[in-house]
């Protein structure tokens, strides 16, 4: 019997194997846009916006192109942000026996990861008969884009609604030119060939921090110089507090208040000089190498979007309606060319609702409830509104706290360093934000977006059973604060 089932299996898996005549294949594989063909929607750019949108078009039964540039699918998260900032650095390439960095291994592993990646969205292309161009698309008009071809040559690419999903790039800062060897952007931040003695890391953003942090592990003395006065100024000032003396343990120089008024690089270094923010005396710091990570720009220029009179704002982000067309008929925008977060989560949650529109259904982004998280040891997760913001619009609001040092999980791992905080309003206790600073923030704050998405309270929380011995009961816990009393405080 056995043996019967494992032979119908091996003959079904020859079958799913045969591989098409290569002409056959060649030619089921040419392109609507070689062939001329109208598509239903094109998109331009193969991020987590535009790949997302595009698939989800052809499963909504649209006709769909997608052009991409880089000759690789994935866009900035996947190539040169999101992953490869995570994926193998904290696990791969350290020899414990000996304390030994192989930078050369953890590279390998990491460009390992995301070709990989890259290469399954091109196969879920495939799957859902996603046309793929490789080249640089330009608007020529509302309803055609002109594509400057990977391999050589142009063509035009036809659709009758365009999704301009082309991201975003490095803000860069007059005076100091990236050379991606002494003076980084992430992209060259994530390919240094050698561990920097010192490194400079210029504001305190997302990407300053978990670089930053990746360095700092592999051994870089870490300096970041911020123009504001504290480091991610998003975030909750008392998580924000916890976060800044956590990195400061981990050995992070912090020099807030000031900003880079010059760089050198004639030397065999980089010498920076900074005064206060708001004037004041100069100083000069060296560093073997520097990061830029002052923000991004939204990638909108050059792609025909005035010859066709798409309105961008003063920054250059693409304005949309509440169904991401622009005030040019059949062209629609989405993600970091966009205002609204620069998050690959929140340009795929864009591009799936973008075409739900272009195909006559209702979508549906609340950009209220799109969470955060700075993937730092420990991570700080956070969803809805700060503390500032929410005493800044004068709801009267109630707040819980539980810190992980009394949470049994944190401590039985040797973990506990963070808290976690919920803000609800005092008259419903409607949760109105959650901040976790945790092992593991950024997939426990997922509890905390479901309880904003569905309007929940912090009593809603605190009556739900959590599993023992969890990171997630400090949430709970937290929540019993937030109305009442927690039971280990
Ligand atoms: C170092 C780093 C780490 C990050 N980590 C995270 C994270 O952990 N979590 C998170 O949520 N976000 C993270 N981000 C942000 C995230 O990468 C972006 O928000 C996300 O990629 C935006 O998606 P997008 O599709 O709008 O744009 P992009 O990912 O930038 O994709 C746009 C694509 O369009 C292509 N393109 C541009 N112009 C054209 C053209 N004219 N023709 C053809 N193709 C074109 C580009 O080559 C690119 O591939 C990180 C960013 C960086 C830099
Ligand atoms: N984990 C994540 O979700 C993640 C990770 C990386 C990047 N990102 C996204 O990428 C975007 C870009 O990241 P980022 O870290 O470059 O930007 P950011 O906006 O997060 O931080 C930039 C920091 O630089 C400071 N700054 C600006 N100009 C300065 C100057 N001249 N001198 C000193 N400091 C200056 C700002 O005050 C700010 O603190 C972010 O908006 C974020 O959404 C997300």
């Amino acid at each position: 019997m056995a043996m019967a089932s494992l032979a119908r299996r091996r003959a079904a898996e020859a079958v799913l194997l045969r591989r098409p005549h290569a002409a056959a294949w060649a030619s089921a594989c040419r392109g609507y846009a070689a062939s001329g063909e109208e598509s239903d929607v094109v998109v331009i750019g193969g991020g987590p916006g535009g790949y997302v949108a595009a698939i989800k078009a052809a499963q909504l039964g649209l006709k769909t192109t997608c052009i991409e540039k880089r000759g690789a699918l994935g866009g900035t998260c996947l190539n040169v942000g999101c992953i490869p900032s995570k994926s193998s650095f904290a696990h791969h390439g350290v020899k414990f026996s000996n304390l030994e960095v192989d930078l050369p291994a953890m590279m390998a592993q990491k460009d390992k990861a995301v070709s990989g990646l890259t290469k399954g969205i091109e196969g879920l292309f495939k799957k859902n008969k996603v046309e793929y161009v490789k080249g640089f698309g330009k608007l020529v008009s509302p309803s055609e884009v002109s594509v400057d071809l990977v391999d050589g040559g142009s063509t035009i690419v036809k659709g009758k609604n365009i999704i301009v999903a082309t991201g975003s790039d490095v803000k860069s800062l007059p005076g100091v030119t990236i050379d991606e060897k002494k003076i980084v952007s992430s992209t060259g931040a994530l390919a240094l060939t050698e561990i920097p003695k010192k490194l400079v890391v210029i504001g305190a953003g997302y990407i300053g921090l978990e670089m930053g942090s990746v360095w700092n592990r592999l051994g870089s003395e870490v300096t970041v110089v911020e123009f504001a006065p504290d480091i991610v100024p998003s975030m909750d000032g008392e998580i924000r507090k916890q976060f800044q003396r956590m990195l400061e343990k981990q050995k992070f120089k912090f020099m807030l208040k000031t900003k880079v008024v010059g760089v050198d690089t004639s030397g065999s270094g980089v010498k920076l000089t900074v005064e206060p923010a708001a004037g004041g005396e100069q100083t000069v710091i060296e560093a073997d190498v520097v990061l830029v990570s002052a923000g991004r720009v939204p990638y909108t220029a050059g792609i025909g979007l005035d010859a066709i009179g798409v309105e961008t704002d003063k920054g250059g982000r693409v304005l949309v309606d509440n169904r991401f067309m622009t005030n040019v008929k059949g062209v629609y925008a989405i993600g970091d060319a966009i205002p609204g977060p620069m998050l690959a989560h929140k340009a795929e949650e864009d591009g799936v609702a973008c075409v739900e529109f272009i195909a006559g259904k209702e979508g549906h982004v609340d950009y209220d409830t799109v969470p955060g998280v700075v993937y730092t040891h420990p991570e700080v997760a956070s969803v809805g509104k700060t503390e500032e913001q929410v005493k800044a619009s004068g709801v009267a609001y109630q707040v819980g706290k539980f810190p992980l040092l009394a949470n049994s999980r944190a401590k039985a791992i040797d973990d506990a360093e963070g808290m976690v905080k919920v803000i609800s309003e005092k008259e419903t206790d409607r949760i109105l934000g959650v901040h976790i600073m945790s092992p593991g923030a950024g997939e426990i704050i997922h509890e905390a977006v479901l309880a904003l998405q569905y309007g929940a309270s912090s009593e809603d929380i605190a009556r739900t059973c959590h599993a023992h011995p969890t990171v997630s009961e400090a949430l709970k816990e937290a929540c019993m604060n937030t109305y009442d009393k927690a039971i280990h405080m």
